[in-house]
């Protein structure tokens, strides 16, 4: 990584020639007098308690349902009849609030108490005067889950994605003083076919400022990466993948692209968006499973996943990286930070996740009871049932809808044509019996290889 030191600091010693280094301005938010105290500490629970349900468990109206059933394009056109029973309590298997803190009453009063004191700031990006001590302590505290010197907070996981890749690409063009790149001087970006669609429109930006080349890997095709690696002579390269595809459910294999990092010298990106809190002892994510966050250069991820709240996050291996975003990354400069009240509750999110580790335990047993009642090959909370062509997918999920499950059909273009696909998503709020419900209801509409085996046994007897 020496090389990618020495670049970096190249760019940025141009951007400070140029007066176009940029920097946060931490400012402090007068208090209020409060008309009480507000209670000490941040309270944290040894099991679950009534308020997680309401992360998986929402009501709709009949009418609303019907609206849902009918808005579905089917076939038939049938509708839900006046004289049939629908229950207007669903269970939630599509959200992404994998601990279920969204509901947590720490995570609750954090951001009621900071909208009490503060009101809804901040007013302004992060370069004017949208960063406070909320959204410093934030970042402290992520750059301390991911082992990182530092991180940045952007107003998504999108912008996250967005931002990194555009700042990357302006180390060609600061370097390439003013003129373009060459196509040797430009950033060889390596990414994997089933990228987020964040990833790929950052990508594409870096790409059209003519800022990069880009080679797409066959999914999880570490041959293929290798392959494409060997025959690139372009000096400044990059790998950036999901490290848990959103839409599959299936993890990078982050030893192999260890290995790789090792022999051909790249820089390593990850978006760890769906494996942060979720993955790990201490919900480090990918990187802490496999112990190798010394290996992985830039951690990006988002707070509108497991930690239940909103906003995106770019860890990083050095300060040298949050100053090029900083300074660069267009969706960072150009968007208001997140809102003080979201960055105090996930600050108290990140803080219980790490503390109430049950929740980890809660969220991978749910996988085991999916697994064991299906003997289905899932490796993650997500599990992607294919289904094929939109329309039986879309039947797929009107059927889970009238059995009291929202499960969503996924279709083009978050996917290719005819892998429609029922994405199902566990959370630690959900219990045994509910994974047990949910596959009773799918097994009327698909045939797991458990129930088929179970089928055989017995007319075998
Ligand atoms: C892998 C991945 N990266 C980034 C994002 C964007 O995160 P956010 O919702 O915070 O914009 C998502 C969200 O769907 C995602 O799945």
């Amino acid at each position: 990584m020496a090389s990618w030191d020495h670049w970096v600091e190249a760019a940025l010693s141009r951007l400070a020639s140029k007066k176009l280094l940029r920097s946060t301005r931490p400012i402090s938010v007068p208090l209020p007098p409060s008309p009480r105290d507000p209670p000490e500490g941040l309270e944290t629970f040894d099991g679950p308690r009534h308020w997680d349900r309401s992360s998986v468990e929402i009501e709709i109206e009949e009418t609303t349902l019907r609206e849902w059933l009918n808005e579905l394009p089917s076939p038939g056109g049938e509708f839900i009849g006046e004289d049939e029973k629908v229950g207007g309590k669903l269970l939630l298997f599509s959200g992404n609030d994998y601990l279920g803190l969204s509901s947590h009453p720490a995570v609750r009063r954090a951001a009621a108490k900071a909208a009490q004191e503060v009101g809804m700031g901040p007013r302004g990006s992060a370069l004017i005067c949208g960063y406070t001590n909320y959204h410093r302590r934030l970042e402290a505290s992520l750059a301390d889950l991911k082992k990182k010197e530092d991180c940045l907070l952007c107003p998504t996981g999108f912008a996250a994605n967005l931002a990194f890749l555009s700042a990357l690409g302006s180390v060609s063009s600061l370097l390439a003083v003013g003129r373009k790149p060459s196509k040797d001087e430009r950033i060889a970006i390596f990414s994997d076919a089933l990228n987020h669609a964040s990833i790929i429109d950052g990508i594409r930006l870096a790409e059209q400022r003519q800022e990069a080349e880009v080679f797409v890997y066959r999914h999880c095709d570490m041959s293929h990466l290798n392959a494409l690696l060997s025959c690139c002579k372009m000096e400044k390269k990059i790998v950036i993948t999901d490290s848990l595809f959103s839409m599959d459910g299936d993890f990078a294999p982050i030893r192999k692209l260890v290995e790789l990092r090792k022999k051909h010298g790249f820089l390593l990106a990850i978006d760890d968006a769906h494996a942060t809190l979720v993955c790990g002892e201490n919900g480090g994510g990918v990187p802490e499973v496999h112990e190798c966050e010394n290996d992985v250069d830039i951690c990006i991820g988002t707070l509108s996943k497991a930690a239940g709240c909103q906003g995106g996050f770019i860890a990083c291996s050095s300060n040298k990286w949050k100053k090029l975003i900083q300074s660069r990354g267009r969706s960072f400069i150009f968007s208001t930070s997140i809102p003080v009240p979201i960055a105090a509750a996930a600050h108290a999110a990140v803080t219980v996740a790490r503390k109430e580790k049950w929740r980890r335990i809660a969220i991978w047993s749910r996988v085991h009871d999916f697994y064991s009642l299906t003997q289905l090959n899932i490796t993650s909370p997500i599990i992607s049932l294919i289904i094929g062509t939109e329309e039986a997918a879309l039947s797929a999920s009107r059927h889970m809808l009238k059995s009291g499950f929202h499960v969503t059909a996924i279709r083009p273009p978050t996917v290719p044509p005819n892998s429609c696909r029922l994405r199902i998503t566990l959370s630690a709020a959900h219990t045994s019996e509910d994974i047990r419900r949910l596959v009773a209801a799918l097994s009327g509409w698909i045939q797991f290889p458990a129930l088929e085996q179970n089928y055989q046994i017995a007319s075998k007897m």
